[in-house]
């Protein structure tokens, strides 16, 4: 089961949100799409979801044109989120489900199964005002996932959520996939979608400026990152050559150096200027990559 789009493009009015975009979500895998505020992520949802038509371009699931009929196979989780507060979580629930074609008996067995997972049996009836913040999150999740959808579109899912709750999440999250369900994942924190992202697709002005594994993207960065933890002044290292940026941190530094080679000539460099605790080339993060291709046009 593919999610493929093809020079899928939205205008509104003479604006474009989304240009040519082009994607395909591989199967049983967790993609992430990420972008800028306004890059056109939750337009592109909102096509997929076929709460938007699409102005050219084609999006299909499974080979087939995808719309609001196939609404039933798709879970959303909106970034803003969408539950009534006076009703119960159980009479939310049903009525979700109904809509996604389920009977009441599966709703609630369902129901108690997530509630009981995520800990929190006892808001079978309770009104959604009366929970926090973070346990109306969870029974929005359940709320996109109760019909057992083949693909699953998370906005932000973990916003709002204590360390133990997006680690609860996430274990559910990656269950999902195991048991089949593709899901696209969007966030802008970076660290999430490292760990959760095989494949991903950084949207800026509508148009993807970086796509592919998560893995080749960053070895075509070509920069890396170097740390140095040395109680010896290192800060002649600001203007050394092939250091892209330099950061000060209590225990040393953290540069930002335009290849490997520059590290051989910057350990060189150290030698004899006292003790070195710390000497670690690392990978950029996603976060340098996504602030270096979508910063430098915000410039
Ligand atoms: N109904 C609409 N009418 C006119 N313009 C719209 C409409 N919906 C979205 N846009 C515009 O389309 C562009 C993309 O918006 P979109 O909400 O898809 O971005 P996003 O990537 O989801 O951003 P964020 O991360 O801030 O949620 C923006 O410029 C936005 O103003």
């Amino acid at each position: 089961m593919t999610l493929v789009l093809k020079n899928v493009t939205k205008r509104f009015g003479r604006d474009i949100a989304v240009d040519r975009l082009s994607l395909e979500i591989p199967e049983n895998e967790m993609f992430g799409f990420l972008g800028g505020n306004g890059a056109g992520k939750t337009t592109t949802f909102r096509m997929i979801l076929g709460l938007l038509d699409s102005s050219e371009g084609e999006i299909s699931w499974n080979g087939e044109s995808i719309g609001y009929d196939k609404s039933h196979l798709i879970g959303y989780l909106p970034e803003e989120r969408g539950l009534y507060p006076k009703l119960t979580v159980k009479d939310q629930l049903i009525y979700l489900g109904k809509l996604r074609g389920m009977n009441k008996g599966t709703i609630l067995s369902e129901t108690e199964k997530w509630l009981a997972r995520f800990k929190v049996p006892e808001y079978m009836n309770k009104k959604v005002e009366e929970l926090s913040k973070g346990n109306q999150q969870k029974i929005q999740f359940i709320s996109a996932i109760i019909h057992k959808p083949e693909l699953l579109i998370l906005d932000e899912p973990f916003s709002g959520l204590d360390p133990i709750n997006v680690e609860m999440l996430k274990e559910a999250v990656l269950d999902l996939k195991e048991q089949g369900t593709s899901i696209v994942f969007s966030s802008h924190q970076m660290d999430h979608v490292e760990e959760l992202c095989k494949h991903l697709c950084i949207l800026h002005k509508g148009k993807p400026v970086v796509q592919g594994t998560l893995r080749d993207i960053k070895r075509s960065y070509g920069k890396k990152n170097l740390v140095i933890h040395s109680e010896t002044p290192l800060d002649f290292l600001k203007e050394y050559p092939g250091v892209v940026h330099y950061k000060q941190i209590t225990e040393g530094c953290e540069l930002q150096i335009k290849n490997e080679a520059v590290s051989q000539t910057i350990f060189s460099a150290l030698q004899g200027k006292g003790f070195i605790r710390k000497f670690d080339l690392e990978e950029p993060s996603l976060n340098d990559i996504f602030i270096e291709k979508v910063g430098a046009s915000y410039e």
